[in-house]
């Protein structure tokens, strides 16, 4: 169990107080010797002792001064972590294939999940404790909003399992869930090809599908033509963009996606 952080410094900050949940999220996501696994939000490095003990080489970004130099103290003597006193909304994302693992502060998961699921992202892998509504949300078989659709459509997004509130300290008010996270093999050509797919199914949602797009592409998508488009999950759409992709001209990503 951590000890107590100061007052004031603790709002918001729920430390992981079970080491089984660690072992889990650094296992989630099979981590080897070479892999770059960076950490957001490494507090007093709860999770950060089970990524160092991989051989990884382990990026642990942290906000708070004093929890910096509490890290740097634990983990001054590893060679492959390295403590990055930063605010994640200002770092650069490493450009090499990298995993996340990290106990995230609830309050920035979009920003997180947008950061490393959209652009050039050279995320691979990642295994994350996120708030319980928020994984659910994300991991509808149909998400919600457009851009929850774009990270579904080019990352396996599982939820996995469903984690107690008792097993961080302080408690916070609601459960929160593993979420891990996988990128499909989707090839960056037919990108163009699905924002236009998503982006026009989720502007029409009631339309059937024949309405929006070709039938026979869609029956080759295992898209029924008369469904809704708003029922269609994303993975479908992938199908379908792949489909058509090849010998057209697709609209350029809106720079929100392309960054
Ligand atoms: C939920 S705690 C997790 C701490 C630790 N990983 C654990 O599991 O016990 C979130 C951590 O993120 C840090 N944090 C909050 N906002 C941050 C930001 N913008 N950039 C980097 N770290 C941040 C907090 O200081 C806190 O240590």
């Amino acid at each position: 169990m951590p000890s107590a952080p100061r007052a004031g410094r603790s709002a918001g900050v729920h430390f992981l107080a079970t080491p089984a949940i660690a072992t889990q999220l650094v296992q989630s996501c099979a981590i080897g010797g070479d892999d770059l696994v960076l950490e957001i939000g490494a507090g007093q490095g709860a999770l950060t002792r089970h990524l160092a003990a991989t051989g990884a080489r382990v990026l642990a970004v942290e906000r708070d001064e004093h929890f910096v130099r509490r890290l740097t103290t634990r983990f001054g003597d590893r060679p492959n972590v390295r403590v990055v006193h930063a605010d994640v909304r200002d770092i650069p994302l490493p450009r090499r294939r990298f995993h996340l693992v990290a106990n995230i502060p609830y309050a920035l998961s979009t920003t997180i999940l947008r950061r490393v699921l959209t652009g050039h992202t050279a995320l691979h892998r990642a295994a994350l404790l996120v708030e319980w509504g928020f994984a659910k949300r994300i991991c509808a078989t149909v998400p919600g909003r457009l851009e929850q659709a774009w990270w579904a459509a080019r990352f396996d997004l599982e939820l996995v399992s469903r984690i107690g509130a008792r097993h961080f300290s302080p408690p916070p008010r609601v459960d929160s869930a593993l979420l891990a996270i996988r990128r499909y093999d989707f090839p960056r050509s037919a990108e163009r090809a699905l924002w236009t797919v998503l982006s026009t199914a989720y502007r029409h949602p009631t339309a059937p599908a024949h309405l929006l797009f070709d039938r026979r592409a869609l029956r080759r998508a295992g898209i029924r033509p008369a469904e809704p488009a708003g029922t269609v999950p994303p993975q479908r759409w992938t199908h379908l963009a792949r489909d058509l992709s090849p010998g057209r001209t697709w609209p350029a990503l809106p720079k929100q996606i392309r960054d």
